[in-house]
Formats: structure tokens, C-alpha cells, sequence
């Protein structure tokens, strides 16, 4: 970027052209052209010419005023780009939004506004200069539009050089006049505005050529384009909705979920996030030192199950997403071992980089090249975590991503791929790339021997002072909320606290759990019961148990609990309902279905109608100590178990034009599904029955054979109504492969 500088002679003149990395602080002017011979162009600086033209008083003008600013740089788009220089031309134009944005003030010389009214009749001269302004060309011109959305900083000048007032002082006359939304002019991110209402901006705009109108756009949308040929000129407009459109198809098939969605869906089924529960971590000394780039750029949280890492990584989101937006991007991953989406090193890259175009989307100008090549295979085939590793690599070395904070919740839950994620995030947590990273897991050695050396470590267990205060600040808040809702008095309500107090030992999901317990204890038994639950999570999970073998529903439930700990996602009430063959009658009561969850003790919980595991250690729990009574038959026979159901449920359902269409050729776009669902139960079956199959390791495929004979088109039909086409092709070719494998063993 080559910027103006003052001389010694009170003039100013051109400076070298400076890399990205150096350009130092300056000015900008906004400001609508003349007549072209009257402008001042880069030649004219370079021979010494141009002082006498119209178009130098503007330039002088951006000069004191950023003099005055005490910046000793100024950039003015007439004189600093060579427009004879091609390469230079179309990087400018691809380069002018950043050029705004970063730009410590931006001055808005407006020609036909005259100064604002002083003293006598300053009323009347008020309204003239209401509407000079309001009429002023400014507002009608196509980069003018970049010029206003991309500063922080705008002030506005009259034709004599007076400052009229900057964009946040002016703001109701700019909405006004422009309908651009009061948000967008406070510099809240563009890409939170649809593609379309950012074309609407630009609608009633002009340029003098018609190609102009899209360059100015570019920034605007954050998408690069070569510059067009005068024959293309006529497609311009075509050839960016193209671009745009090509790019948004990319984005929709990199996103498997949006990390966003299942950040507020964990807080959700966390209970909600206590902001005294985790502001300790903004003061610790550790904590600080990352933040200030003291020891290593990768902070690592570790700490025993349930003590809070989570939640503690949501309460760092929330405060680094305080940072003005362009300070730096922020790009999070929550891995959760008991849903096959969010467990593995590629869907967490897919994730990280899902946030990061989001953010930025000309980020996905890495990735498009070889999307176009491969479509949405590129994301998914067998060596999807290499080429997403390197797009990765690529993109967190685009300067733009200068001190992007990277997060990733719970490695520990990372069930496939852990060590080259590790190989990967210490990679990037060195020169040249300059981004932060935060992780969390548990104590576990193989993440330790990578880790421990090459990170800074915070230990929850050597900040157990500070741990217990949080998790104090969350029983008093727990308790309260009980005492609230069940009516507690001060003796109850102060044995339940103390209790609590005494046996939490730092950890906040035992807890959890206990408070989820006491709210189905009536108030008159607590005192009696409270000494019920003991200290520790594992002591706790036993009691749990013990009370489940007491229950009348004994096999129900274990059925249950091994079907939530074997599926691949977490099942909805409905398909749970189909696949543990609950009886008939109620299995569309979703009250009863709820009901026959609440026996399972405090393992279970449903959230918007999905059953998880109360937290990943209730599934470990059951796992290591619980395994024979909940797998009499083996992991493989739970497997077969789902296998054997799914193919009962899903020939109930599936049959030729299962939403009563009629129409061939129905388009899915044009699809409303229906409040009751006829595919409701059997989705989770159509989708995964395969997989149970190959994990049950039962060498005959005869049951499946019958099954696709009978339904192989009602089921494609199927996965077609679900947008899963592609998954139902990827089972098909690991039900062959099993076939295959199975045969040779026989
Ligand atoms: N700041 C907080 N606000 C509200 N609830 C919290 C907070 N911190 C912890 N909790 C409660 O404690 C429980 C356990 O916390 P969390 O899941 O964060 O632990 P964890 O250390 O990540 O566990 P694990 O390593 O086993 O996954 C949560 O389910 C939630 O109920």
C-alpha cells in the first residue's frame, strides 16, 4: 500500500509501496470525484505536477486533518494507485474495504455541503444545511458505500474543510438517507447481513461504469474477483452472484453442524452458564501469561471429569467475543465422544474452519479450488482430514487471522484421529503462524506427553482454591434456586447447603447431580435423606445404579441405557421409543416416554426432545463398572440388537411416496415436512442401520439382503427426503466391504 507523507516544505508526496505486515497508521479520504482532469493522479505526484488543479485542495485538506490527528501518513485514492499498472490496479480494488477498515480515520469531504449555521438566522441556515446533506452526491455514489460501512472512524467536512460531525453523531440523517440498517453503520459485522440486503444497499447508487458497481461491491460481500475484460463488462453483475453463489454452496457442505448451535445447545443442557462460576479464570496468573503471549500461544486447561472445564471454556468465549469485531477472529469446537458428528479430528477442522469463513468468507478462497474439483467429498472421502489439515494450514497463515483465538473443548472426547489433531495444534501454536489456542481434556497421559512440553498447562486440580470458590458460588446459586421452587425453609435449605459445601470437593458435576436428585425428593424427606449422597462421583453413580436394580423396570432400563451409550447420535424420544420395542400403546405418549427416562436415575436427560447422557462420565461409569448388567450379550449384541429393530421399524414406514406427493419430481426446496412425521421414528434407522450391522460382527447379511430387496428404493427414497443421500451411498459401499470380509471368513 503506497500512503502520502508531508515534506519538510509543508507539501507531501508519495511513499514506498509497504507490505501488509508494515503499513503504520494513517488517514483516508472519502470523497466523490470531479471532473477527471481535475483530479490529481499518481503521475501528477510523480512529476511534481498537479498543484494547480481543483482536485489538490481535497488532498491538502486529508493532510492537515490527519496532521492534526497526529497521523503522519494519508492515503487518497485519486494519486495513490498507479492505474497504469495492471497487477496493481486489481490488487487495489481487492484490496480497497481492508484499505478503509484499517484506516485509524476516515474524512468525508463532501463538495456541495456548506458549513453548518453559525450565529444570526442560524434556523433557517440549519435547514439548508439539512438538506444539502441529505442530497449531498456523496450518498449516491457506488464506493462511497464501502467508504462509509468499512472505517470505524468517519468524520464528515464541509466544502470550506468544517467538520460536520462523525457517522455516530450523524447516524439517524445516514439511516435516513441510505436505509442501511443503524447495526451496519455501528460496524457490527457485514456477513451478519443477508448477500441480497447488501445488494439492496447498493441498489439506488451509481458508478461511471457500470463494472465499477461491482468492484465497489467486493468488500462489501468479502469475495475477490479478477479484474473483468470491457467484453465482460456486460456480465459483471452475473459473474458475482456466480462467485457468490459457488462459495455459499462450498460453505453449506463444509458444514456438518455449526460449533455456534452446539455451544448454546451444551450451555442449554448444562444447566446454563454461572457467571460467577468461571470470571475466576480472567485474573489467574497462568491464564494472564497466555493472554500476553508470556510462555507458549497454547494454553492448556486439563482437569478431573466434571470439574467444570466446559462451562469453563464457554465463560472464555463469552469474554473474547467482547473483543471489537476484526480485532481478531474466534473459531471454537466442542467434542462430545457420545455423538459420531462432533468426535473426530476431521469434523473438528471442518468445524474450526466453518467459523473461521463465516467470519471471514473470502477465507473460503483456500478451500474453493479443490472443492471445485471434488464437491462435498472433499470434506468426507477417506483423505478428508488431509486436505482439510491443509487447507487449515493455508488459511491460519493468511495474515488477515493475525491473532485469531482457536478453542477446542474436551480432546479427551476426540475418539478418532486425537494424536495427528495434536500434531496439528502444536504445529500451528508455533512461528510463523500467529494465532492463540485453548484446549481443555481431562489428566489423560497421552494428551500429557504431547501437551505438557509444549504448552502452557492450567490445572483445575493445582487451582483447587480457586475451583472451589466457583463451585461454592454455583451450590449457593443451585440451592437457592431449590429453595425457591420447592419452598424450602432456612433449616432445610441450610442442611442442603452445607451438605453440599462439605462433599462437592471441587466438583461441580457431582453437584449437578445431586441438586437434578433432590428436586424429585419432596420437601418434608430431605433432612432425612439428604446424608443419602455421598461424596464422589463414582459413589454417586453406584447409588444411581443400585437404585435402577431396585426398580420394577430393571430390564427396561439397562435397554435403554445400553441403546443411548452404543448409538451413533443421540436418538429422539420417538426413535428410542422404535428401537427398545417399548410397548406399543405409548409409544407416541411423549409424556410416558419421558417418564420411562426418569427411571434410568440421573444417567439420562432429554433436551429438545434428544436424549443424552447427563455428562460423558455417566457413560464412562457405565462403561467400567456397570458393563455385564448393561451388555449381558456384549457391546455387538446391543449392535445387533439396534440392526434387528431398525429392520422391523423401518419396512413399517418406508413405502413408495412416504409424504402422500403424488407429483413426480417434487422439488425438495419446495417441501414442507409435516407436523406428524411419517419418517419420525425410523430416521435414525434409515441412516445408521448398516453401521450396527458391521459393528455387531455377525457374519451374515441374510436379514439385510431381504431388506433391500424388499425396500432398497423406499429407503433411497428416504434418505432423499432427509438430505442423506450421500451418507446412505457410504454405508452401502461398508455394508460391501462387510459382505465381502464376512465371506472370506466363512
Ligand atoms: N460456570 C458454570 N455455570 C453453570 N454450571 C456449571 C458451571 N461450571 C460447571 N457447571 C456444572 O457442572 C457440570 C460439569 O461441568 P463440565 O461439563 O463443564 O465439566 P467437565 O470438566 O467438562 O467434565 P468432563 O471432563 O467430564 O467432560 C455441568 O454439567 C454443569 O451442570
Amino acid at each position: 500500500m503506497r500512503l502520502l507523507q508531508h515534506n519538510n516544505d509543508g507539501e507531501f508526496s508519495l511513499t514506498k509501496d509497504f507490505v501488509s505486515s508494515e503499513i503504520p497508521e494513517y488517514a483516508i479520504l472519502s470523497h466523490t470525484w470531479g471532473p477527471e482532469a481535475e483530479e490529481v493522479t499518481y503521475r501528477d505526484l510523480i512529476d511534481g505536477t498537479g498543484k494547480n488543479k481543483a482536485g489538490y485542495e481535497k488532498i491538502r485538506l486529508c493532510g492537515e486533518l490527519a496532521r492534526r490527528d497526529r497521523l503522519g501518513y494519508f492515503w487518497v485514492d485519486t494519486c495513490c494507485i498507479n492505474k497504469a499498472n495492471y497487477a496493481e490496479l486489481q490488487y487495489a480494488l481487492n484490496s480497497m474495504f481492508r484499505w478503509y477498515r484499517k484506516a485509524t480515520r476516515c474524512y468525508v469531504y463532501l463538495s456541495d455541503v456548506l458549513s453548518p449555521p453559525l450565529g444570526i438566522n442560524a434556523e433557517s441556515n440549519a435547514q439548508a444545511w439539512d438538506s444539502e446533506f441529505w442530497q449531498s452526491r456523496w450518498f449516491t455514489r457506488g464506493w462511497t458505500l464501502q467508504e462509509l460501512l468499512a472505517p470505524r472512524s468517519v468524520e464528515f467536512f464541509s466544502r470550506e474543510g468544517l467538520r460536520l460531525g462523525n457517522k455516530n453523531e450523524l447516524k439517524q440523517h445516514i439511516q435516513g438517507i441510505t436505509s442501511i440498517p443503524t447495526a451496519a453503520l455501528e460496524g457490527a459485522p457485514l456477513s451478519l447481513f443477508s448477500v441480497d440486503e447488501r445488494f439492496s444497499w447498493m441498489e439506488r447508487r451509481q458508478t461511471t461504469l457500470e463494472v465499477d458497481r461491482v468492484y465497489s461491491m467486493l468488500g462489501i460481500l468479502d469475495i475477490k474477483m479478477p479484474l473483468l475484460k470491457d467484453t465482460e463488462a456486460a456480465t459483471a453483475f452475473g459473474r458475482l452472484r456466480e462467485a457468490i453463489d459457488k462459495r455459499e454452496k462450498c460453505v453449506q457442505d463444509l458444514r456438518l453442524t455449526d460449533p455456534c448451535h452446539d455451544k448454546k445447545r451444551i450451555e442449554d443442557t448444562k444447566g446454563g452458564l454461572l457467571e460467577g462460576s468461571y470470571r475466576w479464570i480472567i485474573d489467574n496468573s497462568e491464564f494472564k501469561q497466555w493472554r500476553n503471549n508470556q510462555i507458549s500461544p497454547l494454553l492448556w486447561i486439563k482437569g478431573d471429569p466434571g470439574k467444570g472445564k466446559t462451562m469453563l471454556l464457554c465463560g472464555i468465549i463469552k469474554e473474547l467475543s467482547k473483543m471489537a469485531f476484526d480485532e481478531a477472529f474466534l473459531s471454537y469446537f466442542f467434542c462430545q465422544a457420545t455423538d459420531s458428528r462432533i468426535n473426530n479430528a476431521t469434523s473438528i477442522l471442518r468445524g474450526l474452519i466453518y467459523m473461521l469463513v463465516d467470519q471471514k468468507p473470502s477465507l473460503v478462497s483456500y478451500i474453493q479450488k479443490k472443492y471445485d474439483h471434488s464437491g462435498k467429498e472433499l470434506f468426507e472421502d477417506t483423505n478428508a482430514w488431509f486436505a482439510l489439515s491443509e487447507i487449515f494450514t493455508d488459511i491460519l497463515l493468511d495474515p488477515v487471522l493475525d491473532g485469531t483465538y482457536l478453542i477446542i473443548d474436551g480432546l479427551d472426547e476426540c475418539v478418532t484421529g486425537l494424536s495427528q489433531l495434536l500434531d496439528l495444534i502444536i504445529q500451528t501454536s508455533s512461528v510463523p503462524f500467529r494465532v492463540k489456542w485453548v484446549v481443555s481434556s481431562r489428566n489423560w497421559p497421552v494428551i500429557g506427553e504431547r501437551l505438557m512440553n509444549a504448552s502452557q498447562n492450567l490445572s483445575l486440580e493445582l487451582n483447587a482454591e480457586s475451583v472451589s470458590a466457583a463451585v461454592n458460588i454455583f451450590i449457593q446459586h443451585k440451592v437457592l434456586d431449590l429453595a425457591q421452587r420447592k419452598k424450602y425453609n432456612n433449616k432445610i435449605q441450610d442442611a442442603v447447603l452445607d451438605h453440599l459445601s462439605l462433599n462437592a470437593n471441587g466438583t461441580f458435576l457431582w453437584v449437578a447431580l445431586v441438586c437434578h436428585d433432590l428436586e424429585k425428593i419432596p420437601r418434608w424427606a430431605i433432612l432425612t435423606r439428604i446424608h443419602d449422597f455421598p461424596p464422589g462421583l463414582d459413589a454417586l453413580y453406584d447409588r444411581m445404579m443400585n437404585q435402577i436394580r431396585d426398580s420394577s423396570y430393571i430390564d427396561l432400563c439397562y435397554r435403554i441405557l445400553a441403546l443411548i451409550a452404543i448409538v451413533y447420535r443421540p436418538v429422539t424420544l420417538s426413535e428410542l421409543a422404535s428401537l427398545v420395542n417399548i410397548h406399543e400403546d405409548i409409544s407416541d405418549d411423549i409424556e410416558s416416554l419421558q417418564e420411562i427416562i426418569d427411571f434410568c436415575g440421573s444417567f439420562l436427560a432429554v433436551r429438545k426432545d434428544a436424549i443424552y447422557f447427563v455428562h460423558q462420565s455417566a457413560k464412562d461409569y457405565l462403561f467400567s463398572k456397570a458393563v455385564n448388567e448393561i451388555f449381558p450379550s456384549g457391546k455387538e449384541g446391543t449392535h445387533r440388537d439396534i440392526f434387528l429393530r431398525s429392520l422391523e421399524v423401518m419396512p413399517r414406514t418406508l413405502r413408495r411416496d412416504v409424504y402422500s406427493l403424488s407429483a413426480p419430481g417434487f422439488s425438495i426446496d419446495q417441501f414442507k415436512q409435516p407436523d406428524l412425521d411419517p419418517l419420525a421414528a425410523a430416521r435414525y434407522s434409515c441412516l445408521y442401520w448398516i453401521d450396527h450391522l458391521v459393528d455387531s460382527n455377525t457374519c451374515d447379511g441374510e436379514e439385510a439382503y431381504r431388506f433391500l430387496q424388499a425396500h432398497l428404493l423406499h429407503w433411497l427414497e428416504a434418505l432423499g427426503w432427509m438430505g442423506k443421500v450421500s451418507e446412505g451411498i457410504r454405508a452401502i459401499l461398508s455394508l460391501e466391504a462387510y459382505i465381502l470380509v464376512s465371506s472370506l471368513l466363512i
